[in-house]
């Protein structure tokens, strides 16, 4: 269970979205929705404990969050097998043999990371979360990149096997993944503009 109690969350020093609460149960998901600069990202970042919030709590067990960013992650100087297994060797893990297929990167193995496209450096990063093995993922915006095809691939694979088998996703995203989760507008969190700072800082 993930259990997220008036988090207030702050970029800048400057509080973007206050008093958020949220409960996600294990095997379940969570869409983020909300305008850009709303504040999903900085919530993300937060929530898995990158960043201090500013008042709130997050019960989860920290050693089973991670935080998958807008950025890819991966290891640009190294092949796609060696990226994987580096990640696998960091957290004590095998590398899954459904991994090459799930993510569609049977055929890339051999590659130097640096040399893939966008969408294949994507589908590399998002593989990482596969053999990672943590329980409670924050994904910033994890499709970006990804064509019509691999975004199902990779909903699929969130859904058969990360929720599948107990995991947590909370999702901030613009698309419809096509999972089965609730969505959640931040909107209503958005903090006031003068809130915890000087009126000069609303102007800046
Ligand atoms: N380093 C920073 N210092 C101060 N303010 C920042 C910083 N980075 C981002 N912000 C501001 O914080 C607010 C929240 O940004 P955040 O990236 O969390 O939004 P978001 O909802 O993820 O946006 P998007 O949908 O565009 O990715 C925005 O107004 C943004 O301009």
């Amino acid at each position: 269970m993930l259990r997220v109690k008036e988090v207030t969350c702050a970029r800048g020093g400057i509080p973007v979205l206050s008093d958020v609460s949220f409960d996600v149960a294990a095997g379940q998901a969570l869409v983020l929705r909300g305008p850009n600069g709303i504040g999903k990202t900085t919530l993300l970042r937060t929530l898995a404990g990158l960043q201090p919030a500013l008042s709130g709590h997050v019960d989860a067990p920290e050693d089973e969050l991670a935080y998958a960013s807008h950025a890819d992650g991966i290891k640009t100087a190294l092949s796609v097998t060696e990226n994987l297994q580096f990640w696998a060797d960091i957290y004590g893990n095998p590398v899954p043999d459904t991994i090459w297929e799930a993510f569609d990167l049977a055929d890339l193995r051999m590659r130097i990371a640096g040399t893939l496209s966008a969408g294949q450096k994507r589908r590399l990063g998002l593989a990482r979360l596969g053999v990672i093995g943590r329980k409670v993922l924050f994904l910033d915006e994890p499709t970006v990149s990804l064509d019509g095809f691999s975004v199902k691939l990779f909903a699929k694979w969130l859904q058969d096997t990360h929720l599948a088998s107990g995991g947590i996703a909370v999702i901030a995203t613009h698309i419809d993944l096509g999972i089965d989760a609730p969505e959640m507008d931040l909107t209503p969190f958005q903090a006031a503009p003068d809130a915890g700072g000087a009126a000069d800082e609303a102007f800046l």
